[in-house]
């Protein structure tokens, strides 16, 4: 199965050197010439992900016609800009696999919403879970969620990708998939908050056992399955981003906790912070479910500008309640 991806970011980047393994072609289509030209010349993305030796079997390009002749596509693109690339991509009714987390602003799609309007012909498949991309691509140890609907295309995915270090592990909920790693992007930013102002360890524990709570009212009101939110998707993805500076929603969250303006710490970057586009989203999402996400809530006022002390206080000051879900 020829792969192609589109999106050099960090982590088309990393799966693009995980679809590569055992001297595989893969194409890479890249938005920026310069990401172009040190992968083809140097075997170094040296904009998105520094340091990292690529396998020269990745070739870059910047034409998505450099992907017509190849047998399913990865779609490594951040979730703001999903709709208008998959808009000139010629996919003509094959596989897409949907790897970016986030919301679309405005229309409230999922990822793979968005994928089947532009594309109803394609299967498509979700892979999510906790992935560090420096990680992925040094070859440590991961596993992933691989969601389809068609459960013989998502073996043949999974055999094309694994390797002894890289294990997805089978699912037909694409929601859930989708969801779990949404909202953990949103949680994260909460995680670092509590960190940048110096909350402490307790106060983190109960903020991801009281987020994936959310995470999970969210999830089974758009018709998630539990086990999937609980599963590496999901808690999986939402423990490691909000235990580690390494991601980049928890790093925004620390600037935020720290004082820093959202529109200081979000000027001028490169990399993505997904969750800082999908909490707006995200809370209007829920709100039409009739779902209460108030750690989502309290993201979004810090944000949009709101102090540290009066979104805590509207947290703490919530009436006590039942634990469960
Ligand atoms: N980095 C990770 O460790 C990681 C792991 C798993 C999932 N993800 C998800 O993968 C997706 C991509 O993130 P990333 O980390 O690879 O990105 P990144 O932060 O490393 O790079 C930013 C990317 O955005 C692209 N971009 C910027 N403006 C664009 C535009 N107008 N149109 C199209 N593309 C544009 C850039 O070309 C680049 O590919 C996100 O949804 C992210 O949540 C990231
Ligand atoms: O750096 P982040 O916060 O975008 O997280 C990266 C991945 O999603 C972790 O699984």
């Amino acid at each position: 199965m020829k792969l192609g991806v589109i999106g050099a970011g960090a982590w088309g980047t990393a799966l693009a050197q995980v679809a590569a393994r055992g001297d595989s072609p893969v194409t890479l289509w890249a938005r920026e010439s310069e990401v172009v030209d040190a992968i083809n010349a140097r075997h170094e993305n040296s904009i998105f992900l520094p340091g990292v030796a690529l396998s020269p079997t990745i070739r870059a390009t910047d034409r998505l016609s450099d992907l017509d002749d190849l047998d399913a596509l990865l779609v490594v693109v951040p979730t703001q800009h999903i709709g208008a690339v998959l808009g000139e991509t010629k996919v003509a009714g094959r596989p897409l696999i949907l790897c970016a987390k986030g919301i679309e602003a405005g229309s409230k799609r999922l990822v793979s919403e968005v994928a089947a309007d532009a594309h109803p012909d394609s299967p498509l498949a979700v892979l999510s879970g906790p992935t560090f991309a420096h990680e992925v691509a040094a070859g440590l140890p991961t596993a992933v969620t691989l969601a389809c609907a068609d459960e013989a295309l998502a073996r043949r995915l999974s055999d094309r990708i694994a390797s002894a270090t890289f294990r997805p592990y089978a699912s037909n909920d694409v929601v859930g998939a989708e969801i779990g790693g949404a909202v953990k992007n949103v949680l994260a930013i909460a995680c670092g908050v509590v960190e940048g102002a110096g909350l402490s360890l307790n106060a983190r524990a109960s903020l991801i056992a009281r987020g994936f709570a959310e995470m999970t009212r969210f999830g089974m009101a758009r018709g998630a399955r539990q086990e999937t939110l609980a599963g590496l998707a999901g808690l999986g993805d939402l423990v490691l981003t909000c235990s580690s500076t390494s991601s980049r929603n928890f790093s925004l969250g620390v600037g935020l906790g720290q004082g820093i303006a959202a529109e200081a710490l979000l000027s001028d970057r490169k990399t993505v912070a997904e969750g800082a586009a999908t909490a707006p989203v995200l809370r209007e999402a829920a709100r039409d479910a009739g779902v209460e996400m108030p750690i989502a809530q309290a993201v979004c006022d810090l944000l949009g500008g709101a102090p540290l002390d009066a979104v805590m206080d509207a947290l703490l000051q919530r009436p006590l309640r039942p634990e469960g879900v």
